[in-house]
């Protein structure tokens, strides 16, 4: 592996143990999921179309992401894994099955409290950066917690700003910052509200090496010195090294489960999905 791996400290606040936060801000807190996990899908089935143009992009997905953990998600295209990251986050719903993100099950939420869910619970990473030009990388990172109305806790701004290393750069706009720090800005907005999960797309597909190795050494950090819990979709093997876990998915089930995959291992697992 390319990157440092820190020892994880014990102290880390599991997601959802926030000292003075709300057990749960979005709405009743009314299923646990299984223990020690930030986000579960149980039975998740997602079809697309009817009858014979049917596509059943996922087949029945059980899985558990684990607070604290970096898992990355791994497989051919259309595998189903931007449907599984859409249905997890709450931007999809699946046709059954279900979600529970922090304690709470995403499908029996109203809109209204999905959405509240998707601000202040669930952070977003995408390919794309998503920032407002007009607004400062500051403005940009407190923008979610700002349009729900919620306090910005300072000592973990700080704490985050700090760790993804913009502390120079917060009164820029993003035209005035390179690719790879705005996309630290959005990982930082990502993180501002302590989310029980952080959901990254791709999140290096549009950067070069170095920028990539930043902002993936920047979730990680997130994960082993802030506590944090991250799920990634990449296609690549160098971006998938740094999780603590790679899931693969094959037409839409889970294929093959490694826990600190080096690169080699995950290119074999590649390998195996293509030849399936
Ligand atoms: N809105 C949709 N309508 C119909 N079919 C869809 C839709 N979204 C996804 N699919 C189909 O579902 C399957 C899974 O797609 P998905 O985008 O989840 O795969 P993926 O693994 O993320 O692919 P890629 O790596 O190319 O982004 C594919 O067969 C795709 O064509």
């Amino acid at each position: 592996m390319a990157h440092p791996t820190s020892p994880r400290p014990s102290a880390s606040p599991p997601p959802g143990a926030r000292p003075g936060a709300p057990a749960d801000r979005a709405g009743a807190a009314d299923n646990a999921g299984a223990p020690g996990s930030a986000a579960s899908a149980r039975g998740l089935v997602k079809t697309y179309g009817q009858g014979e143009t049917t596509v059943r992009a996922l087949d029945g997905v059980d899985v558990d992401f684990r607070a604290a953990e970096l898992t990355a998600i791994m497989g051919p295209s259309g595998s189903g894994k931007s449907t599984l990251m859409h249905c997890l986050a709450g931007l999809d719903t699946p046709t059954s099955g279900s979600v529970v993100i922090g304690g709470t099950e995403v499908s029996r939420l109203s809109q209204r409290r999905l959405t509240a869910l998707r601000r202040t619970r669930i952070g977003f990473v995408f390919q794309s950066y998503n920032l407002v030009p007009t607004l400062t990388a500051a403005e940009n990172i407190t923008l979610p917690l700002d349009i729900a109305r919620a306090p910005v806790d300072r000592a973990w701004f700080d704490e985050v700003v700090a760790a993804v290393g913009l502390g120079d750069r917060l009164h820029h706009r993003p035209s005035e910052l390179s690719g790879g720090q705005q996309q630290r800005v959005a990982c930082a907005r990502a993180l501002v509200s302590r989310p029980s999960v952080v959901f990254a797309d791709e999140p290096t597909g549009n950067l070069d090496s170095r920028s990539s190795a930043e902002v993936l050494g920047f979730l990680r950090r997130s994960v082993d010195e802030l506590g944090q819990t991250v799920v990634m979709v990449t296609h690549d093997p160098r971006a998938a090294s740094y999780a603590h876990r790679v899931l693969f998915l094959t037409d839409g089930r889970i294929t093959a489960d490694l826990a600190a995959p080096t690169r080699r291992d995950i290119l074999d697992a590649l390998g195996q999905a293509e030849e399936d």
